[in-house]
């Protein structure tokens, strides 16, 4: 969801453009959004610092007119499961002693000796290549969520490994602004990725998912979060067809653009890459998952979730219990049930906001 910022700003502007010091210049905004999804993120930030963020917290909140979304549209066909989700975003689950909810066991990856879990998620999720290569737009309706980038990454890195076809890879231009740090950095530029930035190498294949990280052109269907599928490589362009949404199976081209983190004051230098603003997309982070719907999800959990609302929002990217499974990494007690994970709700937040 948007910084209260954001949307604070979008005020002052109309009230600018309409000359008065009426909320909104006295315009009509709809605005919309759960609270019980990923809070606006802040590097370092404390739960207060989130909690602050949240629109909930600024003075526009008490002036909007505010109507309730009662009906899950998503799951409308898993009754059952719609309840449970709201459940878990109200952080109304019994919890135990370490602050896990125990998930019901029909989520949960069944034991497996012989096939390691990521292996097994991958088998539940995309059961076979042959199927999309009749239909490549239908790989995007599945994907493997993780909390943290690392994950994905290696997810990625595998999955293109097994997808067929022959791998394109596209290297980075990462450049310092002080062209004399160039030399001393270029290897440690080479190997980072900062957060919302594609990696230095991208490796590719025909008809591979992909997501779009940067709003390239939002008239064409082009934004950040945008899935896509990988059609030509061209030295300078990557010819993709869109495969959500109002314009899905449209043809576009994406171009290399340069890209600067979000957050410069982590790195010992100031730099800029070019690159394509895309990351494959087998695998996504649960944050980057949000607003998605998912054919067929698998949630990878090795460690758990650690903001608010993120169980919620993987949960709740599928459309019934029979298409979602699990895989839980060691409960903090390893006594307890090992269907147990952490579910961080902030129910002081969903107070103010009216949501429980
Ligand atoms: N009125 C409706 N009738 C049938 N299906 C609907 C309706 N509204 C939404 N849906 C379906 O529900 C799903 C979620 O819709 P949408 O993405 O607009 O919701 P959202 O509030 O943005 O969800 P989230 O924030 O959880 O990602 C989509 O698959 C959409 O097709």
């Amino acid at each position: 969801m948007a910084k209260k910022e954001t949307i604070e700003a979008l005020d002052w502007l109309l009230r600018d453009l309409a000359e008065n010091d009426i909320l909104f210049g006295g315009k009509v905004v709809v605005l919309g959004g759960d609270f019980r999804q990923v809070l606006p993120v802040i590097p370092k930030g404390t739960k207060i610092d989130c909690m602050n963020a949240s629109l909930v917290r600024s003075y526009i909140w008490q002036s909007l007119i505010k109507f309730k979304l009662k009906e899950n549209m998503r799951a409308k066909t898993d009754p059952a499961f719609s309840r449970y989700i709201l459940q878990v975003g109200n952080g109304l689950e019994e919890e135990n002693e370490v602050g896990e909810i125990k998930l019901p066991s029909s989520l949960i990856l069944e034991p497996n000796t012989q096939v390691p879990p990521l292996e097994q998620l991958i088998q539940f999720v995309f059961p076979s290549f042959d199927l999309h290569r009749l239909d490549p737009l239908s790989l995007t309706d599945s994907a493997i969520l993780t909390p943290k980038n690392q994950a994905v990454d290696e997810i990625n890195e595998v999955m293109i490994g097994k997808f067929p076809g022959k791998e394109h890879t596209y290297l980075s231009f990462d450049e310092t602004s002080d062209p004399t740090q160039q030399g001393l950095y270029i290897d440690f530029l080479n190997f980072v990725t900062p957060q919302g930035m594609p990696s230095h190498r991208l490796n590719l294949k025909k008809n591979s998912p992909i997501l779009l990280l940067r709003n390239i052109n939002p008239s064409q269907g082009l934004c950040n979060g945008t899935r896509l599928i990988c059609k030509e490589f061209r030295s300078h362009l990557i010819v993709a067809q869109i495969a959500v949404g109002e314009r899905k199976g449209a043809t576009v081209f994406i171009p290399r653009i340069p890209l600067q983190p979000n957050d410069p004051q982590h790195y010992p230098v100031q730099f800029t890459r070019r690159q394509f603003p895309i990351r494959a997309c087998f695998a996504m982070t649960i944050n980057k998952s949000q607003g998605q719907t998912l054919a067929t999800a698998g949630i990878y959990l090795p460690e758990a979730i650690f903001a608010h609302g993120q169980l919620y929002v993987a949960l709740s990217r599928a459309t019934t219990a029979t298409k979602i499974r699990v895989h839980l990494g060691q409960s903090e007690n390893p006594m307890l049930s090992s269907y147990c994970t952490k579910n961080i709700v902030y129910k002081e937040l969903l107070e103010e906001a009216n949501c429980l």
